[in-house]
């Protein structure tokens, strides 16, 4: 039996984190991971869809500007994300290894809860940190053999000709995007009217209406009830309201937390539909044992940026003499389509049940930084605090959404005032340097 400070079971960003957290502290650690190092994140989630994004986003910018585009190749595109997301595999294997973390590749089950199995061997620790993550939700009716899911689009070597996706997430538009610019005929069936339930309603809609001039097929209130195969790649999908044909058919209708076969109440962990029960020290019902990231469930969204910080919070928490509670930063998230739709602090839905927020709408297609771009979509919209007139949140929708979303960060996270950007000296002109039009539009 090998004894250790730590075990850490699933090598995902969260996981990552709090292992090289607490190895830098000087602890022992040893981090088991059944199928690729960094999980979700860089083997079939943002890095993958970022790498394909990089050449779908440039043909979508040269569109709006009215430039002839020749059509994407998606054998280079997918050849780019491969080689991009491997070397960032193979970075983060090593990187855990150089800072001292014992690494181990297999499936992780527990003895007790303070001893885990891999490959028949033992290892005990006195604290163990949960991060098993979450995998796709897939759905259940006849033909459902025939689905594929995220990961199976971002690693394919072949873009079908016409694609069909199911759920109107933030997956689904980032991959609806992609798949458009590259050349396919995308549908994406949504079993109610709502895409982006977190997202507002009218931001929403434009963008929907944006996707839908570029080709996509949105089929809201619409209810896939069989598949069935024709020939090779070659699909007819029933819904309760129509049928159609298509080549290939991805679900991505949610996510579901990883934790059934780690035999949790033998462990005395209390688990439930959206994950394992953590209080604001991300400790289970049993002391011994932690979770963290997608695999727990915490009152954050289940994001990379998240699971990270958990991930940090724990590394740097655990051990020390007067634990303090998790206190989360002021919140940011990107949904990847073309354009994106971004969101910071409360959001604008939020807003509408608080009666002391306001939302003030900003058009920002006629601001320079965005029409040079053909940016003529691009809107914000603020919440404010009616008293303080301080600016709690925002939602962006933009070619550049992301970055100002996350300038929006710092300055909520940092309350920096109108007085303070005055004193900043931008390069001109650029987001940074709007700040300060932003910053009064309130
Ligand atoms: C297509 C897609 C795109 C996304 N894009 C974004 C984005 O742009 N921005 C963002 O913030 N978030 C994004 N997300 C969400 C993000 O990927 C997750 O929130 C994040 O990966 C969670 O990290 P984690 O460490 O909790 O879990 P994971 O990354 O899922 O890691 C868990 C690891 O645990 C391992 N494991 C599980 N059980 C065991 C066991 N018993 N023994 C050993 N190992 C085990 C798994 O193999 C896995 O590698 C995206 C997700 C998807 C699917
Ligand atoms: N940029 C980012 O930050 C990012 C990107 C991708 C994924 N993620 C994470 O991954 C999670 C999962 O993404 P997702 O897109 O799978 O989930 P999601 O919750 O964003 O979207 C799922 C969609 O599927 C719909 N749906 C559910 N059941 C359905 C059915 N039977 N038929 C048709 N539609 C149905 C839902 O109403 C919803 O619109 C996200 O919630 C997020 O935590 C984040």
């Amino acid at each position: 039996m090998q004894i250790f400070d730590a075990i850490i079971i699933g090598g995902g960003v969260g996981g990552g984190a709090a292992a090289l957290s607490l190895a830098t502290r000087g602890y022992k650690v040893i981090i088991v991971e059944e199928r690729d190092w960094g999980g979700t994140t860089i083997n079939r989630g943002s890095t993958s869809k970022r790498a394909l994004l990089a050449s779908a986003e440039t043909h979508y910018r040269l569109r709006q500007l009215r430039q002839p585009v020749l059509p994407l190749s998606w054998e280079e595109m997918a050849a780019h994300s491969a080689s991009v997301t491997m070397a960032a595999n193979q970075r983060y294997g090593s990187r855990l290894v150089k800072s001292g973390v014992t690494t181990i590749e297999g499936h992780a089950t527990f003895v007790d809860s303070q001893t885990i199995k891999v490959h028949g061997q033992q290892y005990q620790a006195k604290w163990i940190i949960l991060a098993t993550g979450a995998r796709p939700r897939m759905l259940k009716f006849p033909g459902d053999q025939y689905l594929e899911h995220s990961a199976s689009f971002l690693k394919s070597a072949i873009l079908p000709k016409n694609i069909t996706i199911i759920g109107a997430g933030i997956i689904s538009f980032a991959l609806a995007s992609i798949a458009t610019e590259a050349g396919s005929k995308v549908t994406i069936v949504q079993h109610n009217q709502r895409a982006l339930g977190i997202f507002d309603r009218d931001l929403v809609q434009k963008l929907v209406h944006t996707l839908s001039d570029a080709g996509v097929d949105f089929k809201f209130d619409n209810n896939v009830q069989s598949i069935t195969r024709l020939s090779t790649n070659d699909y007819e999908v029933n819904t309760d309201k129509t049928t159609f044909k298509t080549n290939a058919i991805y679900c991505v209708a949610g996510r579901i937390p990883n934790f059934e076969d780690l035999n949790l109440s033998a462990m005395g962990v209390r688990f439930g539909e959206y994950g394992i029960k953590v209080d604001e020290k991300l400790q289970t019902t049993n002391p011994h044992i932690f979770a963290l990231g997608d695999c727990c469930d915490a009152p954050v969204p289940k994001l990379s940026n998240f699971a990270i910080y958990q991930g940090k919070y724990l590394g740097t928490s655990l051990g020390s003499v007067a634990r303090f509670s998790i206190k989360y930063p002021v919140p940011a998230l990107t949904v990847f389509s073309l354009p994106k739709l971004g969101q910071v602090g409360i959001s604008v839905q939020k807003a509408a049940q608080q009666s002391d927020l306001e939302v003030k709408n900003v058009d920002l297609s006629q601001w320079q930084t965005y029409s040079r771009n053909g940016d003529n979509l691009a809107q914000m919209k603020l919440v404010v605090n009616k008293g303080s007139q301080q600016i709690v949140g925002a939602e962006v929708l933009s070619q550049d959404a992301d970055y100002l979303v996350n300038y929006l960060v710092l300055m909520m996270q940092q309350h920096v005032s109108t007085d303070d950007l005055i004193q900043q000296l931008f390069a001109y002109p650029t987001q940074a340097s709007d700040l300060y039009g932003i910053w009064q539009a309130k």
